[in-house]
């Protein structure tokens, strides 16, 4: 968790975590993204997640979720291998192409990357390690520098220590010396650095009972020459022959901005964008690399190029990366008004062009997601490069659809997710009702309550009104007006709920709903201790309504617990409502707490 702090990283950053997953410091970066933001608004920066394997990310996936960022996309890429998405590549001119589509970006940059590596079992000491294959992408100028050994028997005060690598986790001792607190001189078999390596932040095993790592940030002052050393004048024929062969590949595709115009109008029809990331996007020695070296041998012979280039783009013809979903812009009119219309959503809200999903057939959406200015401007920078990028996940899921035959009766097929609620919270105007202390509890205790034995007679009037379908049930603070659109502090909950025939139902799992009353427990303690600090002498009127909520409550509880046993009507109907809980139901628990109140759990 150390090194995210390292990283100065700014709400308004775009953000690379390029060995991600399982994601405990993506969280922490999405946290740092996050943490100025009022209720309801989202940061102008964005982390992108990227793990090589595909499992790893799913866990990272599970584990962000949580964190209900639309500022997120996890992407499966080799490292090494991170697509630029440069327009340049396949546009004359990239400013008249992002000018003409309204993008903001004609790149993938970053402010930030954050690197964890580890290599699997490779380990290069030196530059003499580094095979005559690997040369043209690893240079010498990546190894401590000098010839000589250690200068540092001469320091006084010295420490012993050790040089250690890591391979797959395990930490083997290499070569012992002597650093000097302030001395440079680092040990590398045989290679002397006169890196200034103590600037680097080494935690080893011993000191803190943990794995080994260290920390180098490194400030990146201009463009790194893409072409090096003596390698250089073959990367440069090579990268020239490239360019070359991708104009001519681009050329075949006569009609692509014709076409990329029409996908970005039209989501359906993505999967047909036609070019392929090119290979030039990243190092050029890397392209060396991956094609062989049979290849480096061929490097005049434009027409094998080319005929690569159109192999790829055979394959994103296909408009996917096997195994995962297009990603695609959601403009459905009629469902996002049936939406809007249903919850009553603030016009403030921006959903034109926030919404995606990952079905290309628009008329069984079963998830929508929503995604911030910031993952928009790369997901269009992304078509128009030729989706170069392998999205495992992308935002935010906002609205899921509600397929039982409950679902079909209602104004509204789509409920909101639990995911998406603390974002659209302040801005829904429908079907949200305000609930005190203990029907809230209630709700989560019994998980489906009749109108009728609602505590508080104003909510039960106001629960019987509302429409058939997906409702927002917020705890109302002892003080607190009900209030339309709600007025969300860093303390707000609510839950999504079902409101049935003659009952409200929370969608939440049996687990999750005791959670939520362990911490509303937890806060009510601690309210209550503040509150009857010395210094207000007296009780006030907040904890004194509180206290008698409780009382309240309690003498409710037991009529309730008592009614509930014996309620079989209430059961048939609970089991009918559970019906909604198709697989990806089960979570529909809007849990709006912001980040600072649940650092207790993480
Ligand atoms: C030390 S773990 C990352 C831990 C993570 N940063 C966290 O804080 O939860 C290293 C990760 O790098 C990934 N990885 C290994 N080689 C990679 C490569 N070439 N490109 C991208 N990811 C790679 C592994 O799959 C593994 O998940």
């Amino acid at each position: 968790m150390v090194p995210p702090l390292f990283l100065d990283v700014h709400p308004n950053h775009f953000v690379l975590d390029m060995c991600a997953a399982p994601g405990s410091k993506t969280f922490q970066l999405l946290e740092i993204i996050n943490r100025a933001n009022e209720p309801g608004s989202l940061p102008s920066g964005m982390v992108v997640a990227n793990d090589v394997d595909i499992q790893r990310s799913n866990l990272l996936i599970h584990q962000t979720k949580r964190m209900c960022t639309a500022n997120l996309i996890v992407t499966n890429h080799e490292a090494q291998d991170f697509p630029g998405c440069r327009l340049s590549k396949f546009h004359q001119n990239s400013s008249d192409v992002q000018s003409a589509k309204g993008l903001s970006i004609d790149q993938l940059l970053f402010d930030r990357v954050l690197c964890d590596v580890r290599d699997k079992g490779l380990w290069l000491s030196s530059y003499k390690d580094v095979s005559e294959f690997r040369r043209p992408g690893i240079l010498s100028s990546y190894f401590p520098s000098g010839g000589k050994d250690t200068d540092s028997s001469e320091s006084s005060g010295s420490h012993e220590t050790t040089e250690a690598r890591v391979d797959d986790g395990n930490v083997d001792a290499v070569q012992p010396t002597i650093l000097n607190d302030g001395s440079s001189s680092v040990v590398n078999d045989g290679e002397v650095s006169s890196l200034p390596l103590e600037r680097c932040m080494r935690i080893v095993p011993h000191d803190q009972n943990c794995g080994a790592f260290f920390i180098a940030v490194f400030h990146k002052h201009s463009a790194i020459p893409v072409v090096q050393e003596k390698n250089g004048g073959a990367n440069e024929q090579l990268l020239q022959t490239k360019e070359e062969s991708l104009e001519a590949a681009t050329e075949h595709a006569s009609n692509l901005d014709d076409a990329l115009e029409a996908k970005l109008c039209d989501a359906t029809s993505i999967d047909s964008v036609e070019i392929e990331a090119s290979p030039l996007d990243n190092e050029p020695s890397k392209n060396l690399e991956d094609e062989g070296p049979e290849n480096q041998q061929d490097l005049g012979n434009k027409e094998a190029d080319a005929e690569k280039v159109g192999v790829k783009r055979k394959l994103h013809v296909q408009g996917k990366w096997k195994g995962i979903d297009p990603v695609i812009l959601f403009r459905e009119e009629i469902v996002i008004n049936s939406i809007k219309g249903f919850y009553g959503i603030d016009d403030s809200f921006p959903l034109d062009g926030h919404l995606v999903t990952r079905n290309s057939d628009t008329d069984s959406v079963k998830r929508i997601y929503y995604i911030s200015k910031s993952v928009k401007d790369v997901l269009e920078l992304n078509l128009l490069a030729g989706q170069q990028l392998k999205m495992a996940s992308v935002g935010l899921k906002m609205f899921e659809r509600q397929t039982s035959k409950d679902g079909s009766a209602t104004a509204c097929r789509y409920r909101i997710s639990s995911e998406g609620l603390p974002l659209l919270l302040p801005y829904i105007t429908k079907q949200i009702i305000h609930a005190p202390l203990a029907d809230f509890k209630h709700l989560l205790q019994y998980k489906s309550i009749k109108f009728g034995d609602l505590v508080d007679a104003e909510l039960a009037e106001k629960a019987t009104k509302l429409e058939l379908g997906c409702c927002v049930v917020v705890l109302k603070e002892a003080q607190q007006a009900s209030s339309v659109p709600v007025q969300v502090d860093s303390s707000a909950v609510a839950i999504g709920c079902w409101k049935g025939r003659a009952n409200l139902n929370v969608m939440l799992t049996a687990l999750d709903c005791q959670d939520l009353l362990e911490r509303l427990e937890k806060r009510m303690a601690t309210d209550n201790a503040q509150t009857t600090e010395p210094q207000t002498s007296g009780v006030n009127r907040a904890s004194s309504l509180n206290d008698t909520d409780m009382k309240e409550e309690s003498k409710s509880d037991t009529d309730l617990k008592e009614e509930s046993k014996n309620d079989t009507d209430l059961k048939k109907e609970c089991k009918n409502d559970i019906e909604m809980k198709e697989e990806e139901t089960v979570n529909m628990v809007g849990l709006v707490m912001k980040s600072q109140n649940e650092g207790d759990e993480r």
